[in-house]
């Protein structure tokens, strides 16, 4: 049985039905193509104005609904508790430290030189992804040594007023430095250092040990196309991307966030398999528009993970899981 219900959000007439597994399905009625537009700009236009009309109560929603699962999810455990039975492995949390961790051997330098190219969202989004990093940094089979370079502006503040919970001075193979000299300091060896960008035509093959690779820690949702290969390019620093199209599907351009890429590098040494760390890192939804080659949507799909990111920063659930790990931590350095 389906069920349709039609209701204009904003400008557009939105006709919502209800599949028989209660999966709501969007269509948007668009209006007339203006005059010197194509219809494939104007659908892009509308989708955009669409989202922006609705995200805070599709943000709201989407917090509320997480809260319910994690709420059901307590309330599960707790009767297969007092039932006095274990708890299946499907319920328990994965591990937050991982004891059996290898030094990878490289470097990475988070270079977040842009805090002012960022809006106060993406400032939060930012602060989320170097937790991220840090929970993954100790998670993974294989951690790295991670500079945070040029943390001197919002993003520390951030950390030093609102987030001071997490100790992120004493975090274990993460250094914040104020300045980037190990990237721009006298003496520094360039021929070490690989600054990862998608806009590269350079490719890079492996990971080598010894090697100190360069993440821009920007949120800008592809608003400053070539900020990271420009800077790399005036500093004569090699440059690479990742070699996603060799491995899987994602078409049109291919810009990641910060996080995935830290989380791909850390992965890809379980086994040196890219095709591996690519599927085991990025979201499905991600590695399925890829599959079905709409280009049109790629960009659309990277805003999206990049929104995720910076709503499940305004969380206060996600920023505690990460601030235990941050707890956790220190408390193992009994600090
Ligand atoms: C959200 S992107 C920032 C995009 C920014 N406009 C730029 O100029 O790089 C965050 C960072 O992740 C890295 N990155 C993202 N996608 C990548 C890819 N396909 N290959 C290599 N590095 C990538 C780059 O270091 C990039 O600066």
């Amino acid at each position: 049985m389906m069920s349709e219900e039609n209701k204009e959000i904003g400008k557009f007439e939105i006709s919502c039905t209800v599949d028989d597994n209660g999966r709501e399905i969007i269509r948007m009625k668009l209006p007339p193509v203006p005059e010197g537009m194509s219809k494939r700009q104007w659908k892009k236009q509308c989708k955009r104005v669409r989202h922006e009309e609705t995200k805070d109560e599709y943000n709201k929603t989407k917090r509320e609904k997480k809260k319910k699962a994690r709420l059901n999810k307590r309330l599960k455990i707790q009767a297969i508790v007092d039932r006095g039975e274990e708890i299946p492995k499907e319920l328990k949390r994965p591990k937050k430290v991982n004891d059996n961790q290898k030094d990878s051997g490289i470097e990475i330098i988070m270079d977040c030189a842009f805090d002012d190219l960022m809006h106060e969202k993406e400032i939060a989004s930012m602060t989320n992804q170097i937790t991220r990093a840090f929970s993954s940094n100790r998670r993974e089979n294989h951690f790295a040594k991670v500079t945070i370079t040029s943390f001197n502006k919002r993003l520390k503040k951030r950390f030093d007023t609102k987030l001071t919970n997490f100790r992120y001075q004493d975090w274990r193979n993460f250094e914040f430095v104020e300045d980037e000299d190990c990237i721009t300091g006298p003496g520094v060896d360039k021929s070490k250092l690989i600054y990862l960008t998608a806009d590269t035509d350079e490719k890079l093959e492996t990971l080598e040990p010894g090697m100190k690779y360069i993440v821009g820690g920007i949120v800008d949702k592809n608003r400053h196309k070539c900020l990271c290969l420009n800077k790399a390019k005036e500093l004569g620093i090699q440059t690479r991307r990742l070699p996603i199209d060799d491995f899987i599907r994602i078409s049109g351009r291919q810009v990641l966030t910060t996080t995935h890429v830290i989380q791909i590098m850390l992965k890809y040494f379980d086994d040196k398999n890219w095709k591996e760390a690519f599927q085991s890192t990025l979201p499905e939804r991600k590695l399925q528009y890829g599959i079905d080659g709409e280009d049109d949507q790629t960009d659309d799909v990277v805003d999206k993970a990049a929104d995720d990111i910076a709503d499940e920063s305004n969380t206060e659930d996600n920023e505690s899981e990460h601030f235990d790990d941050a707890l956790e931590d220190n408390s193992r350095l009994e600090l």
